[in-house]
Order: C-alpha cells, then sequence, then structure tokens
C-alpha cells in the first residue's frame, strides 16, 4: 500500500477500529495500595475517526491508549481492537508520545525505517520507498540523511510520526504528542496532522491537554471526568473536515471549545 492509497479496504469505513466495553482498570501502588485509574469506561471508535481524549491529570487518558496497544490489561471489562489478532509486532497499532525519542546515530531515514526491523511488515513493500513518501509528506524529503541533532524539536516530532506511520498501522495512538513545541510549530503541526488524516484515513485517538488543540483536530471529541476515568461527555464536531487558520475564527470552534471547558471544570466556569 502506498500513503495515497484510500483506508484500509478490509472493513467498511463504518465499522468500528476500537471499543471499550465497561472497562475498569485497578493499579497498586508500590505499598500495595488500589489505585482505581478507569471505572466502567465505555467508548466506540469508528474506523477513520479522529477522537482527542481530553480530561484533567491522572483521569486515566494514557491508561485508555495503552490498553489499545496491549501494554496494560483491563481488570474488568473488555477493549476491542479491529485487527487485534495480529497486533503483535505493533504493524496495527503504532504510538506517538511527547518525546520523539529518535536514536541519534541513525540518520532520519533509518529512524523512521526502525520499526520494520521488529514489527510485522508486509511482504512485497518497499519500505524505503514508503518511508521517502512519508517523509516528502511532512516536507522533509531534504533530510533524510541528517541526523536527529541537525533537526529542530518539530522536524524531531514530524520524524516521529513518519515513524510511526511506516509499517502502515490501522490505528494511531497520540499521547499528547505536541506539547513540548513552542506555539507556533504546535499549531503548524496541528494543521498538518489533520491533513495527514485526511490523506491516509487512519484512526487516530489522540490525548491532549489543550482545548483548542482537542477542537482544532478532532471529528469527536470525548470528555473524561476526573479519576476514576469514566466519560463524562462525548459530541462530535462539525467543523470543516479541511481545518486551516480560518477554522479558529468560526464561531462554532469557541462553541466547542466552552462545551469541552464545561465538561472539564463545570458550567461555572466554561
Ligand atoms: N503502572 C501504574 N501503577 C500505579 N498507578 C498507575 C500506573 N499507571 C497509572 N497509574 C495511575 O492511574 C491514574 C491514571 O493515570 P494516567 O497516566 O492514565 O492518567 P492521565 O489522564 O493520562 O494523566 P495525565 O493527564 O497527567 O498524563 C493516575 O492516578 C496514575 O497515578
Amino acid at each position: 500500500m502506498t500513503i495515497s492509497d484510500p483506508p484500509a479496504a478490509d472493513l467498511p469505513a463504518t465499522s468500528e477500529a476500537i471499543r471499550f466495553d465497561h472497562v475498569s482498570v485497578e493499579f497498586r501502588t508500590r505499598h500495595g495500595e488500589p489505585v482505581l485509574a478507569l471505572d466502567s469506561f465505555d467508548l466506540s471508535v469508528a474506523q477513520g475517526e479522529f477522537v482527542s481524549l481530553v480530561g484533567p491529570s491522572g483521569c486515566g487518558k494514557s491508561t485508555a491508549l495503552r490498553l489499545v496497544a496491549q501494554l496494560t490489561e483491563t481488570t474488568k471489562g473488555q477493549v476491542r481492537v479491529a485487527g487485534a489478532e495480529s497486533l503483535r509486532g505493533f504493524s496495527r497499532v503504532a504510538l506517538v508520545f511527547q518525546s520523539p525519542n529518535l536514536l541519534p546515530w541513525k540518520t532520519v531515514i533509518d529512524n523512521v525505517l526502525y520499526p520494520v526491523r521488529f514489527g510485522s511488515p508486509a511482504a512485497g513493500v518497499d519500505h524505503r520507498v514508503r518511508a521517502r513518501e512519508l517523509l516528502a509528506l511532512v516536507g522533509l524529503e531534504r533530510f533524510e540523511n541528517a541526523y536527529p541533532s541537525e533537526l529542530s524539536g518539530g522536524m524531531q516530532q514530524r520524524v516521529a510520526i513518519c515513524r510511526s506511520l511506516v509499517l502502515d498501522p490501522k490505528i494511531l495512538l497520540m499521547d499528547e504528542p505536541f506539547s513540548a513545541l513552542d506555539a507556533l510549530t504546535r499549531e503548524e503541526l496541528q494543521f498538518e496532522l489533520r491533513r495527514i488524516h485526511r490523506h491516509t484515513g487512519k484512526t487516530i485517538l489522540f490525548v491532549t491537554h489543550s482545548i483548542s488543540e482537542s477542537v482544532l483536530l478532532a471529528d469527536r471529541i470525548v470528555v473524561m471526568a476526573p479519576r476514576p476515568g469514566r466519560l463524562k461527555d462525548s459530541f462530535v464536531v462539525e467543523l470543516a473536515p479541511d481545518r486551516t487558520p480560518a477554522t479558529l475564527h468560526d464561531p462554532r470552534f469557541a462553541q466547542y471549545s466552552d462545551r469541552v471547558r464545561e465538561g472539564i471544570y463545570g458550567r461555572a466556569a466554561a
């Protein structure tokens, strides 16, 4: 598959990519105290949907992402991921974190290609060609032989996004990927990510602390209640699919932002 192909053809466009069914997760502290991170959490994410997950610190957002990536187990309930039977090797699901975590001794293209050694690469795909296409998609085609130290923070995070896409995952899990960037680069990458989403049709579950970021990016916003995390609100963002600087001036942008604020802080704050 090339990056210009339509979204994965193995499931119809409307099918469910991720489903949380009454999911509870209880951790234990070092002293054996129980910590209920998620409490009967329900969520369904459609294939190709871009969902922003917002909520107060500690409400279980990262735990929810880790469940999808099978890095954490449920205590009660179930998380279903379409195609999870081939999850091993991380080719169905990819994670992007706040820090790009590039290998400093490898070039940009070798960093992008790194998952190919450990994942389950599809047969017959020239991953070097695919890596170059991805670098072109984020405007880094001239930097494939550069080293991470020669790139700005925003460029490094673009490389991390290319690396997450190189095995053509069906689902992209993003945990505050832009929170370490300066405001201008962050905004640039937000528009870029939305463009990548439109271009690739990936299902994206995006955790953020930024209300405006959650609205600017998402097709739907899920607001979680304070720990133990439960679903507080979920609503569709009916802004034009192509998000541009003009989106920020759409009156509905402020209305959606207020609704998220109200979900997090209560009506008086909003
Ligand atoms: N491995 C663990 N062991 C014990 N407690 C944990 C573990 N992982 C998470 N927790 C606890 O579970 C709760 C939810 O954590 P999680 O990281 O999912 O929240 P979050 O919403 O992503 O937080 P933040 O917005 O601050 O990143 C927190 O109280 C956290 O301390």
